[in-house]
């Protein structure tokens, strides 16, 4: 599906609640287990940087006091804490990874199955409610979602346990400013850390003016590259239709259009980009004048060695680093917000229900039942009106009508895929089979082909052999086990008489047939009635055809049109 430059994300708290459900599965034990230990080590690690900052301190007072024989004797309890700091930080990276691997795993399972239940897969591109490129927000916003969260989580702890321990270290080493202004005496304690906040969050007031405009140029971009990924797929899936109209330009043209959105969007990025990390590096450039400025009354009463400026040094860059967490993280921020929204987007289009109208409704009663069917349009336009039927068991309608008259329409309601319209249709599913005009032929095994949507292993290789010959296929009864891009293997009849091969083997109570022989030859056709018939003697069939020659095959007919349908027996 195509967007807009328009598209901008929606704002929803609701969005931030795809986060949580992983933590209360049943895998909750794993996912806070090793959370805590991500989070404990990450405060370790905090721990050591203190313990460092303290050790300089002492290190470079004896050193520049000429005491090298005591700084030699320093050294090895540093290397040592060095080491275990090491230790610590990758040790943290490694539990990180593994959490977020089981935690994209868990989701892409649980959204895998929402996608291919209910049809949701099917009203996504059909109904009136869709969610673009799912393929995308399944395979790709999944794994930024745990990735990024995880980052930007154990970062926002790591930052806030900085900012408590070196906060601190700076009130307690950093002193009191005392001055006199204007009569008035000050007396400011811990005023390094008060310049460290209010410096940082200056620049982060500064830095959310300017670099807003970049959570929606993310998630434009976002779409964008998802349009142009799936024109190619198109492309791929498509290839020898294109390639006999000669399309070449004309796809040419539809790619270009997706790569001037992007190229549009892009230059947009680029310029937030710029100007975010502009007002990000001016920053980081200048971040220290407000400390010098703030440590000269101590200087020029000549109370700051260089062990003392050291510590100092370290532990306001840390609580600065803390605090500029929020400017340095923002792009991936925006980033994370934008892929929350999509995935939220995702969640609500797959979990609302299908629209209510034609009601469906799965019976164990061999017959099929219609009551007071009616199909519209989506706006309502009504398509055809069916009325009350019933279709015995082992019965054989035949559906006719113009084009456009419904009759593909009709089947779709009967398989629940269409609801606008009125009325109730009940039947057993679990004992029916569709088989449309251009029917489902996957890659892998010729095996797994026939067998679909069952198992490879659910029939004999005898069966699928006698199928294969019932069908006019026997040439490919060797080949069961050959895996191959199938559906550019065979022909549009084969893949036709495949779909009936598959029939065979199911062996359906109820079969609908959707123009399902219209690629075959009248020789064909014929023969592969005849084998439904003789193979199936109580299946109740309903085909929809265009051609006189299956009349003799069916034992009544339905011909939709203006105003009611109307139902007859046919002559033998
Ligand atoms: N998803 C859709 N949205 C809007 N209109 C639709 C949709 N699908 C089908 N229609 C319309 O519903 C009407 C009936 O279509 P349907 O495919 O059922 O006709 P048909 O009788 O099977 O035609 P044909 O014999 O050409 O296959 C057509 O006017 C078609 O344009």
């Amino acid at each position: 599906m195509q967007t807009t430059d328009e598209t901008t994300p929606p704002h929803s708290l609701s969005d931030w609640k795809v986060l949580f459900p992983y933590w209360k599965s049943e895998e909750k034990w794993w996912a806070w287990s090793l959370l805590g230990g991500a989070i404990g080590l990450s405060v370790l690690y905090v721990q050591s940087a203190v313990w460092f900052g303290a050790w300089y301190h002492r290190f470079f007072d004896a050193f520049f006091a000429g005491q090298v024989a005591h700084c030699l004797g320093m050294l090895p309890l540093y290397l040592l804490v060095t080491v275990g700091s090491v230790a610590v930080h990758v040790t943290q990276t490694y539990l990180t990874q593994i959490l977020s691997m089981r935690w994209r795993l868990w989701n892409t399972r649980v959204y895998l199955r929402q996608y291919l239940s209910e049809e949701a897969y099917y009203r996504l591109e059909h109904g009136p409610n869709r969610a673009d490129n799912p393929d995308q927000r399944i395979a790709d916003d999944l794994s930024q979602m745990t990735v990024q969260t995880l980052k930007l989580g154990l970062d926002a702890i790591d930052a806030v346990t900085t900012l408590f321990s070196f906060a601190v270290v700076l009130w307690n080493i950093g002193g009191v400013l005392s001055f006199d202004w204007h009569g008035h005496h000050f007396h400011i304690p811990g005023y390094l850390f008060l310049g460290a906040v209010i410096t940082t969050l200056t620049a982060s007031g500064i830095l959310e003016r300017f670099g807003s405009p970049l959570i929606g140029a993310n998630y434009r971009q976002q779409h964008f590259d998802a349009d142009l990924r799936a024109g190619l797929m198109d492309i791929r899936r498509n290839s020898e239709q294109i390639a006999f109209y000669g399309g070449e330009e004309a796809e040419h043209l539809r790619l270009s259009g997706y790569l001037a959105h992007i190229a549009t969007n892009w230059r947009s990025v680029v310029r937030y980009t710029w100007r975010v990390n502009f007002i990000g590096e001016i920053y980081t450039g200048i971040a220290t004048v407000p400390l010098w400025l703030m440590l000269a009354p101590k200087a020029m009463a000549h109370a700051l060695t260089f062990g003392l400026y050291s510590q100092i040094n370290s532990a306001y860059t840390q609580v600065r680093i803390s605090l500029e967490w929020f400017i340095f993280n923002y792009a991936d921020l925006a980033t994370l917000r934008s892929v929350l929204q999509r995935l939220g987007e995702f969640e609500r289009t797959v979990s609302q229900q299908s629209e209510t109208g034609i009601e469906r409704f799965v019976s164990e009663i061999p017959s099929v039942q219609i009551r007071d069917l009616t199909l519209c349009l989506p706006d309502t336009t009504p398509i055809a009106r069916i009325g009350n039927l019933t279709l015995e068991s082992g019965e054989r309608w035949l559906v006719r009508g113009a084009s456009g008259s419904g009759k593909s329409t009709f089947l779709r309601a009967l398989a629940g895929l269409w609801r606008h319209g009125s009325g109730a249709v009940s039947f057993n599913m679990r004992q029916a089979m569709f088989l449309p005009q251009r029917s489902y032929v996957p890659s892998g095994t010729l095996r797994q082909t026939l067998s679909y949507p069952a198992t490879p292993d659910r029939y004999e290789t005898l069966s699928c052999q006698r199928v294969l010959e019932a069908v006019n296929l026997a040439g490919y009864s060797h080949r069961l086990d050959e895996i191959a891009n199938w559906r550019d293997v065979l022909s549009p009849g084969e893949q036709q008489r495949l779909a009936v091969a598959r029939a065979l083997l199911f062996r359906p109570a109820i079969l609908f047939l959707d123009e399902a022989t219209s690629a075959l030859d009248e020789g064909n056709e014929r023969r592969l009635y005849e084998a439904l018939l003789s193979a199936l003697p109580s299946t109740t069939f309903i085909s929809v055809a265009h051609r006189d020659a299956l009349c003799r095959f069916h034992d009544h007919e339905i011909v939709l049109g203006d105003g009611n349908a109307v139902f007859s027996a046919l002559e033998k």
